[in-house]
């Protein structure tokens, strides 16, 4: 069994000692190591530490040796987007322009487009087109150093085709370097066969979707989309509830339009996470922060919306746990860049350099219920690593815009080496 020895980084990025969400000060403390190493065997992290000590580790070591040199580089856990709309079909370019003419997104998704009009391609598409665009995606989530991704239902809006999206979602999982982590959405909007006629369908998605979900094991959280116009407080806790009856933990779009008691209800049912988040009250935040809700925060979303972003600041202040996403979805996030997102959640969120890698790192790995196996650089972890071109973490948010991403790995294997996958 090889050894792989990355050598002599300029800054290991432990953010170490993660076994619960990052609050307040907690999320500045990254556990950096100046001039260290990280040795992997068998796709698991068996030694972090200061390249002297790793090359003590090393004297006692008969197995070959596979050396990566990191020098003038720094190491971070793999990225973790905790929210993606990964799997779909067609394309929504034209509602960029109709929101520049001044259409609103939620006008939009009440006139049948949006979500309805995705929910149209995704009914279309088979399962085998849907993992070759699903895939290309995953691939440049690769290219930009995530290593495990959410994706969530909710484009099927029917039994059928919420359990097709479901299965493909497992299959990427199987095949992909990626790991995907699914969530059942199967409330994202009402289907126009059911306009009109919205209890009925919180009904069918309660007694029909949910305990088949389960059953077959096609998700491990249930999502709704908590809006003005789309599904209620009360419907949304009972759809959350149900889900959490079946062992679906439970997250929720919240407050993204409008305060719309979200945030509230997160904590009323004890979500995992609450998303979004644009317009969360204060007795939300608080209430967020008093049952440790974490907070996944989609700054690309508010910015491709052209909408004020979340109150990042207030949310840590508060002790609320943050963490960060793409939202990557055809209508109002369509990027796999998680690194722009953390250039956008420190230029419009005021979140710090060193808060916004805590929040795609160990918290995002907490808003997955996964912060036991990755998030952080420790013995025992998923030997999920990226090595960025830059000489220390700063940099990453100080070269905006840019993927600084040299090499990646993937449970211990080289995925992408020089900006380039393999
Ligand atoms: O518009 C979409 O396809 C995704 C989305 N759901 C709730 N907010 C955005
Ligand atoms: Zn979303």
């Amino acid at each position: 069994m090889t050894i792989t020895y990355i050598k002599c980084a300029a800054q290991v990025i432990t953010v170490k000692g993660g076994s619960q969400p990052r609050r307040s000060e907690e999320m500045s403390d990254l556990g950096i190591i100046e001039n260290g190493s990280v040795l992997v065997k068998n796709r698991r992290i068996v030694f972090v530490g200061p390249d002297v000590k790793a090359q003590e580790y090393l004297e006692h070591i008969h197995e070959p040796i596979n050396i990566i040199d990191a020098e003038g580089k720094i190491v971070t856990p793999g990225l973790i987007d905790p929210h993606t709309h990964l799997v779909f079909g067609g394309s929504r370019e034209k509602e960029l322009e109709m929101r520049l003419n001044g259409a609103k997104y939620i006008d939009i998704l009440k006139a049948g487009g949006g979500i309805l009009q995705t929910t149209v391609s995704t009914r279309q598409a088979t399962e085998e087109e849907l993992i070759k665009q699903s895939t290309k995606r995953l691939n440049k989530f690769l290219q930009y150093g995530v290593t495990t991704v959410e994706a969530k239902s909710g484009y099927g809006l029917n039994l059928k085709d919420e359990i097709k999206q479901l299965k493909v979602a497992k299959k990427l999982n199987e095949q992909h370097p990626v790991d995907v982590v699914s969530t059942f959405m199967g409330a994202h909007a009402v289907p126009v066969e059911y306009k009109g006629n919205e209890d009925e369908f919180v009904r069918f998605v309660i007694e029909e979707m949910i305990p088949i979900v389960a059953k077959e094991e096609l998700a491990e959280f249930c999502d709704v989309f908590c809006e003005e116009g789309v599904f209620t407080v009360e419907q949304s806790d009972r759809i959350l509830q149900a889900g959490k009856a079946y062992g679906l933990k439970p997250k929720i779009h919240a407050d993204e339009i409008v305060s719309f008691g979200g945030a509230e209800l997160a904590a009323k049912v004890g979500a995992v996470s609450a998303d979004h988040l644009l317009k969360a009250s204060d007795q939300g935040i608080k209430q967020m922060a008093e049952s440790g809700v974490i907070a996944v925060l989609l700054p690309g979303t508010a910015f491709f919306l052209m909408e004020e972003p979340a109150r990042a600041r207030k949310m840590i202040e508060a002790g609320v746990p943050v963490a960060l996403s793409t939202d990557r979805n055809p209508g109002s996030s369509p990027t796999e860049s998680l690194p722009f997102i953390m250039n956008l959640a420190c230029l419009t969120m005021k979140m710090t350099p060193a808060e916004v890698l805590t929040a795609c790192t160990i918290n995002a790995a907490h808003a997955i219920c996964k912060g036991d196996q990755i998030g952080s650089i420790e013995v025992g972890k998923k030997a999920d690593l990226v090595l960025f071109d830059a000489p220390n973490y700063q940099t990453l948010q100080y070269n905006y815009a840019v993927n600084l991403v040299d090499t990646v790995l993937k449970d211990g294997k080289v995925v992408v080496e020089g900006g380039v996958l393999h």
